[in-house]
Parts: C-alpha cells; structure tokens; sequence
C-alpha cells in the first residue's frame, strides 16, 4: 500500500477547511501505487482522490501536471479534475508535502486486459495524444534514455544480487539504447505510465485513464511502446502477440502511425522495458524504512527486455499495416 505519509484527523480537516467539499464522510488510504500516497476522500459532495506528492515529484513541476488534467478533461478525456480550493488553486501543502484533490473516476482497472481490452487502449491512446496537441506547457521525459546509466549506476553493484547476470545484460542493452536511440520522431504530450493499474473500465469499455505524474513531452510511439510492455506480456514474460496487434490497430485507426514510427517500435519497446526495469530495480533495492509499499518486481521487465533484444521488426510486435 502507498501510504509514505500519514495524515491526522486535524491536518485533514485543515486543509479541507479551503475546499468547498462540504464535511468529510470517510477518508482511507489506498492499497494501491507505488509513487505518491493516495486517499480517497468521501465527503457530503462527493468522492475524491487526495494524493500527497513524494519521492520522484519535483514540486515545480505540479503545475505541468494539474494544468495538463484540466486541459485533457476539458478537450473530453475521461481523466480526473483537478478541484480548486477557494482561493482559485489546486495545489496546496498538507504534512509538508505538496497535495492536490481530484475528483474520482468510476471503473475497475483490469489484471488481464483481453485482446479488445487493449484495442481500446491504444485507441485512447492516440486519443490523449491528440487532445494533448495545443497543451501550451512542456516537460522534458526526466527517465528517457540519458536518465538510464545514472540510475542503473545507483544499482549496479547489488544488482546481480537479484538476478545472476543481470548486471552485464544491462550494461550491454544500454550500449545498445544509447547508440541507437531514435531522434525526431512525431511528439507531443505523452501519459508515459499507461498500465493496466491507471485504465479503468466498466464492463468492456473504458472508461477513465489517471495518474498523470509522468506525463511529459515525448515521442507518442515511446507511449505506445510502454503499453505495449505493459498490456501485452505476462508477469513470466510470455508474449501476447494478439494483443499487441490489436493495440497498435486500435491506435492506427484513431491517428496513422508514420513508418518511422512503425520501423522504431522494437527499439522504444527496448527502451520502454528498460526505464521500468531500471526504476523498479532501484525501488527494489531501497524500500524507504516504515513504508506501506509493496515494490515491484524488476524481473518481470528483465524478461521482457529478452524478448525485445531478438525482436526483429514491428511484425513481431503484430503490426500488419
Ligand atoms: N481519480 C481517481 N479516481 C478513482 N480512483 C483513483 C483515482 N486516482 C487514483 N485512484 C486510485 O488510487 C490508486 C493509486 O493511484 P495512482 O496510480 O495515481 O498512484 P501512484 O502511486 O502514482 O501509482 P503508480 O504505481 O501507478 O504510479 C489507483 O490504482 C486507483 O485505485
Ligand atoms: N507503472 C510503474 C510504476 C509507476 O512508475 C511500474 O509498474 O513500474
């Protein structure tokens, strides 16, 4: 459970004293997420999310975020809205962190997304993409490729401690990335964390996308190649390629991927493995003392990143445009 922060009954009540939210009916931490310490917030006007900021949020750039959910929600994405206190702003401090309010999104996030299940993300995908196109603020990607050596450097000495090799296999995929990373590609806002845990959907149609705290400026086929990791492997590693077939189709059909984009798959599905592999093998190996957070595994993308490594074209992805 993320919960870095905990929060009393007078720090909440405090802060909520700015809102117009009306008394607080219930207010629990949520046994979800790994970044931020999350709470949802019944009160007589409704149910939000309240998010205090932590580790990887740097302050200046909340703004970025809250003001991109505003944008996405008024272009017609089903993304949270960021709630104004009475003074006009959505970012306040609580516990002294940086906190902000959302409003909650109704849907289940799915453990196994279906063949149509990624379909429909793709095509939300482009979706975001497009309705991020007169976003007027910009954010470099802080975890793109010349971010990766730095945090591997952090993990490098403990990291065959969790995988035999895995040191080495690292260094070499990184000579790889480095040299062959793509430049110039079509870029534009990108969400850059879409996994199953951040779509929700009633029954078979989506119905919200959230956790918008890695959104930045990048290339949209790299957002398409992390919920191609995401989505369309299992845990052991097993390739889906149904699913990731259908996932690209349903992005294609909304915006036309270019053929540079197409060609540049395999490499941003390599990279995409790589930044989480990475993030999570550092994660794994510092669990902050009396944290409420279950890390992740960083195995789960070293398989992929195995995968992706004899991966020859974007047919082995299912692309068949
Ligand atoms: N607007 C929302 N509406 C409904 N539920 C939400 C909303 N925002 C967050 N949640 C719930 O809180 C959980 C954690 O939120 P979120 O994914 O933003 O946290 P995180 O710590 O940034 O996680 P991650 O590990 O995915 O980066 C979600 O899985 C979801 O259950
Ligand atoms: N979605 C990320 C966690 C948030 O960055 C992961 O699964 O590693």
């Amino acid at each position: 459970m993320a919960v870095y922060t905990d929060v009393s009954d007078e720090a909440l009540r405090a802060f909520l004293s700015q809102y117009d939210l009306g008394a607080p009916l219930s207010f629990k931490g949520i046994a979800e997420g790994v970044e931020n310490s999350n709470f949802l917030l019944r009160t007589d006007t409704g149910n939000y999310i309240l998010t205090l900021y932590e580790k990887r949020v740097n302050e200046a750039e909340l703004p970025f975020f809250i003001n991109l959910m505003g944008h996405l929600a008024r272009a017609g994405l089903a993304c949270p809205q960021p709630v104004r206190n009475r003074a006009g702003t959505a970012l306040g401090r609580l516990c002294g962190r940086p906190a902000a309010i959302v409003t909650f999104l109704d849907g289940v996030s799915l453990s196994r997304p279906n063949a149509g299940h990624c379909r429909a993300l793709g095509a939300a995908l482009a979706g975001l993409h497009a309705a991020g196109r007169d976003f007027p603020m910009r954010r470099d990607n802080n975890l793109s490729v010349g971010a990766w050596r730095p945090l591997f450097v952090q993990a490098e000495a403990q990291a065959d401690t969790v995988a035999p090799g895995l040191a080495e296999r690292t260094r070499a995929d990184l000579d790889v990335l480095e040299a062959s990373w793509p430049v110039g590609l079509p870029s534009g806002v990108i969400h850059a964390d879409l996994f199953t845990d951040n779509v929700f959907f009633i029954g078979d149609t989506l119905s919200g996308l959230i956790d918008f705290y890695f959104a930045c400026t990048d290339a949209f086929a790299y957002d398409l190649a992390i919920s191609l990791n995401a989505w369309c492997f299992d845990p052991d590693g097993t390739f889906h390629r149904d699913k990731a077939g259908a996932m690209i189709a349903g992005y294609d059909a909304v915006r036309r991927l270019e053929p540079a984009e197409v060609a540049a798959l395999p490499i941003l599905a390599r990279g995409a493995a790589m930044r989480f592999m990475l993030t999570r093998l550092v994660d794994w190996l510092n669990v902050p003392a009396g944290a409420l957070v279950q890390p992740k595994n960083p195995l789960e993308y070293d398989r992929r990143l195995a995968f992706h490594r004899a991966a020859k074209d974007a047919r082995d992805y299912g692309w068949v445009g």
